[in-house]
């Protein structure tokens, strides 16, 4: 079956782009990581557009990009961990299709971000303020049609919750 759109938000760490793409396959659907795009668009790192121009405009590009590709049908997007943030994001998912999260433990996500240097929000924090930045977002992701609890499962496996969540309509 293929669908309008599905957007995965979560954590950093908690899958969204590693299921996104397996979700994309299994169904026949195009994939769309956000942070991928940003940087082709870009032409530079998500490191380097944080250090250049400061958070504030990371989101304006990315938020940019969402609603570009809103006119497309049949995608699968995992989104940047912090696209829940503005209301505008949120309007635009809800009315183009169905917002999955990933719930991710804070320990899981840790392990996942292990020697992570890609991604700026966990090279400028420390653990406290990034977990403090992990609890503040957790009512936001919960805001999401489906949640799926993946920290006992494999990226398969995920899938398969999702299709069958899907399914139930
Ligand atoms: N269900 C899973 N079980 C075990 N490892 C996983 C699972 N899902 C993802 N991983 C691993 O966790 C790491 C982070 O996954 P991924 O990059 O897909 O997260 P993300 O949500 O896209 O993060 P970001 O928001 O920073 O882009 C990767 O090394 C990936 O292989
Ligand atoms: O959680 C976040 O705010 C981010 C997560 C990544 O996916 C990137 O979008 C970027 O590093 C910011
Ligand atoms: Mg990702």
């Amino acid at each position: 079956m293929t669908y309008k759109k599905i957007y995965f938000v979560g954590f950093m760490g908690s899958g969204k782009s590693t299921v996104g793409k397996l979700l994309a396959d299994a169904l026949g659907m195009g994939f769309i990581d956000l942070d991928d795009e940003v940087v082709k668009r870009q032409q530079r790192s998500i490191n380097a557009i944080f250090r250049e121009e400061g958070e504030d405009v990371f989101r304006r590009y990315e938020s940019e990009l969402l609603k570009e590709f809103s006119v497309k049908e049949g995608l699968v997007f995992s989104t940047g961990g912090g696209i829940i943030g503005s209301e505008r994001n949120w309007q635009i998912m809800n009315s183009c299709g169905v917002v999955v999260f990933l719930a991710c433990s804070w320990p899981t996500v840790l392990a996942r971000l292990e020697g992570s240097s890609e991604r700026p929000l966990v090279n400028q924090n420390d653990l406290e303020s990034l977990k403090a930045l992990y609890e503040s977002r957790q009512e936001l992701y919960r805001r999401a049609d489906v949640q799926i609890d993946v920290d006992e499962l494999t990226p398969e496996e995920v899938v398969l919750e999702i299709k069958q969540k899907l399914a139930q309509g």
